[in-house]
């Protein structure tokens, strides 16, 4: 049995994202007002928000720029010695970029881009959040009250990455840091999505196919309520607010999930998951893998409406491709 491939352990979880907007105060806004997050700091064009019941005193950077899209994701290693294991296979591969000191609710981090150009890093040393008497929960397990505005999201759940090449990505990840490949897409053997994860979820990351073959776009980030009814609420507070609804409630086949999709002020897209899906206990899972031709309407909507074709081709930055082939993936 020795030759068996164990898994690598070394990576614990999403452990925050940054996204750019062009219209940082309304993005801020976004997540506030109607999503109940809290602005933990401000600097410079930055602002630090976290749900509430996210532990770490940020999970989600809002970067004001010119465009919309993802400025980088963070992984938090499962240890000190975990993190250093990481950072030396990702120096062997030659995608890194070295040490920066941390950040606004972080010690070190290990920066280095995936193969499509995405900033990421991996980290240990996290500030929880201090929360103040006034805001503690009454519920021991979760940092602070649930807010009184909006439809409160309670924790960053994951990203999903639009790539020019899904599969040199997927591979990245599987073999540097130790993701397991839950589901997959593809189309006469080419990798057109990946869901990946390193807990029982079905993802912490997701790669889909940029039509286009541009390089290093968002396609959406993702907050989790556990509760499918928040999604009919947040849908009918969002829509009378004038925020565009990509896709109403509706189940993923792939990942079961039950989930939403919202274009915010700045041009990201936000998914809301009511559920997350199915749990992975298996060591030995087998990873699902879906032809393209059986995706539609089962894989991306098992129920619900039909994605739009914006859901399939434009991630942030928006392609200015003007002869973007409108293809589904
Ligand atoms: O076919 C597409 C399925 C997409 C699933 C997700 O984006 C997700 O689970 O977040
Ligand atoms: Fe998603």
């Amino acid at each position: 049995m020795t030759s068996y491939q164990e898994p690598i352990y070394d990576v614990a979880q999403l452990a925050h994202v940054e996204i750019l907007s062009p219209k940082l105060e309304q993005s801020v806004e976004f997540f506030t007002r109607f999503l109940g997050m809290e602005v933990t700091a401000r600097s410079g064009g930055s602002v630090y928000l976290r749900a509430y019941e996210d532990f770490y005193h940020n999970t989600l950077k809002i970067t004001e720029a010119k465009e919309a899209g993802v400025g980088h994701v963070a992984w938090r290693a499962s240890s000190p010695q975990a993190l250093h294991r990481r950072v030396e296979e990702i120096e062997k591969t030659g995608f890194g970029l070295g040490w920066i000191e941390g950040d606004i609710g972080h010690g070190e981090a290990y920066q280095f881009t995936a193969p499509d150009g995405h900033l990421m890093e991996i980290l240990w040393d996290v500030e929880y959040y201090n929360v103040q008497d006034d805001q503690r929960s009454k519920l021991l397990n979760r940092p602070s009250k649930r807010p009184d505005r909006g439809v409160p999201v309670r924790r960053l759940d994951h990203i999903n990455l639009m790539t020019s090449n899904p599969g040199a990505d997927t591979d990245f990840m599987l073999d540097t840091l130790g993701f397991r490949l839950r589901e997959q897409i593809q189309n006469n053997g080419q990798v057109l999505g990946s869901w990946i994860s390193v807990s029982n979820l079905v993802h912490e990351i997701a790669y889909m196919q940029e039509p286009n073959g541009v390089k290093g776009k968002l396609h959406h980030l993702c907050y989790w309520y556990g509760i499918p009814q928040n999604l009919y609420d947040v849908a009918d507070l969002l829509k009378d607010h004038g925020v565009f609804v990509e896709v109403p409630p509706n189940k993923h086949g792939i990942s079961q999930a039950f989930c939403m999709y919202v274009i915010e002020p700045g041009g990201n897209r936000i998914e809301l998951f009511g559920d997350a899906g199915y749990i992975i206990t298996d060591p030995a899972w087998k990873p699902i893998v879906w032809d393209m031709k059986d995706v539609p309407g089962n894989g991306d909507t098992w129920i619900g409406t039909e994605f739009p074709v914006s859901w399939w081709t434009q991630g942030t930055p928006l392609t200015k491709v003007e002869t973007a082939e409108v293809v589904k993936p």
